[in-house]
């Protein structure tokens, strides 16, 4: 039954048209700017770092990544994040979470200029997405592509029950006020939520994402049949191999569509920061763009 969500294509084509924004810009004179910090060395950060350096050079973003060592003090962070504020060749500033627990995750959340906030973390653009706020504001990459994904492949959550597992700032909460906002119903799950109201949850549920790093946490004798799976997870097994957080093999049979990993959410996640980057950058020079993808 199940339909696979291809979202390395969907990515792919995603990138086709902001490479045309790109393009756009550059004859102005404009080539967006965005700037990465990592500290030390989480193992899904290294995949984005790797994946998203590679994609931005090819659709005219130029990206660069700081690296810091796990011991790196919040006073040298935050010092890199006034710098990139204020260099006008930089539109969008991402600092990939987790940072070593030394420093103080917040505090760098409201260190970032709002208007670079490509992740959508400052409280104000946090804010704005809670308010619903018409115009354009960074909204995390993760939930927005996955709305991309949705709209692409016809799925209208409108008046649908949305089971998010997993409540983090970077997934399952903006997910949940992205899906809010398009009128779905949502039931936002999480580690303290009892396995029996999983269990029913999830079986009532029209579309299910999880997003919790926990391997194989989503059988699919839970689904209900032709349910639409969103797998967020990105785990690396001990032989290397790269899984999800949905038992891919028991779910696909019962979903009417399933985003598989490798190759769903996270191309997704990396075409959609370049597309806000850009978006970023096109605000910061007053230039208008026109968006061949829906906006959200
Ligand atoms: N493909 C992509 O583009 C991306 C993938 N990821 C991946 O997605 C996964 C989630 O990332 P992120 O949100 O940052 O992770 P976090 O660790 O920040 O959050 C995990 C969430 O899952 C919940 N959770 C953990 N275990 C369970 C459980 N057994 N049952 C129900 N809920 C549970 C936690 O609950 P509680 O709050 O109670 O602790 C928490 O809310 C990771 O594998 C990450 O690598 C992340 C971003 C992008
Ligand atoms: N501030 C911040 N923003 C993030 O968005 C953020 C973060 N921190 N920290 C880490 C997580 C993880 N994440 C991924 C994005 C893409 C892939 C990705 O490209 N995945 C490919 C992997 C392909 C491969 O290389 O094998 C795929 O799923 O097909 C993975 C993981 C973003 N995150
Ligand atoms: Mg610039």
């Amino acid at each position: 039954m199940g339909k696979l969500i291809d979202g390395k294509q969907i990515a792919k084509d995603l990138r086709a048209a902001v490479a045309v924004q790109t393009e756009k810009l550059a004859t102005q004179g404009i080539t967006p700017g965005l700037a990465v910090i990592l500290v030390g060395d989480d193992p899904a950060s290294e995949i984005y770092v790797r994946n998203k350096e590679r994609a931005a050079g090819k659709v005219g973003v130029n990206a660069q990544t700081i690296k810091y060592p796990a011991d790196a003090s919040e006073a040298e962070v935050l010092a890199k994040i006034a710098e990139l504020n204020a260099d006008d060749s930089v539109d969008a500033i991402l600092v990939q979470s987790p940072v070593p627990s030394q420093i103080d995750e917040h505090k760098v959340q409201e260190a970032i200029d709002p208007r670079k906030d490509v992740d959508g973390f400052h409280p104000e653009n946090i804010g704005r997405l809670y308010a619903n706020r018409e115009g354009y504001y960074p909204v995390a990459n993760t939930p927005r592509g996955i709305m991309t994904m949705l709209h692409h492949e016809g799925v209208d959550v409108a008046g649908k029950h949305v089971v998010v597992i997993g409540r983090s700032i970077l997934v399952g909460r903006p997910m949940a006020a992205l899906l809010q906002g398009a009128n779905a119903t949502v039931s936002l799950l999480h580690r303290y939520t009892p396995a029996s109201l999983t269990e029913l949850l999830v079986s009532e549920a029209d579309v299910v994402i999880v997003a919790t790093g926990v391997a194989g946490l989503i059988k699919g004798s839970e689904l209900k049949a032709g349910a639409v799976v969103i797998d967020v997870g990105i785990n690396r097994l001990e032989d290397g191999s790269l899984v999800g957080d949905v038992d891919f093999a028991s779910a696909e049979p019962v979903a009417s569509l399933i985003t598989p990993v490798p190759g769903g959410v996270g191309p997704m996640t990396i075409a959609t920061l370049l597309q806000t980057t850009v978006e970023l950058a096109a605000q910061h020079h007053g230039v208008a763009l026109e968006d061949p993808w829906q906006t959200i």
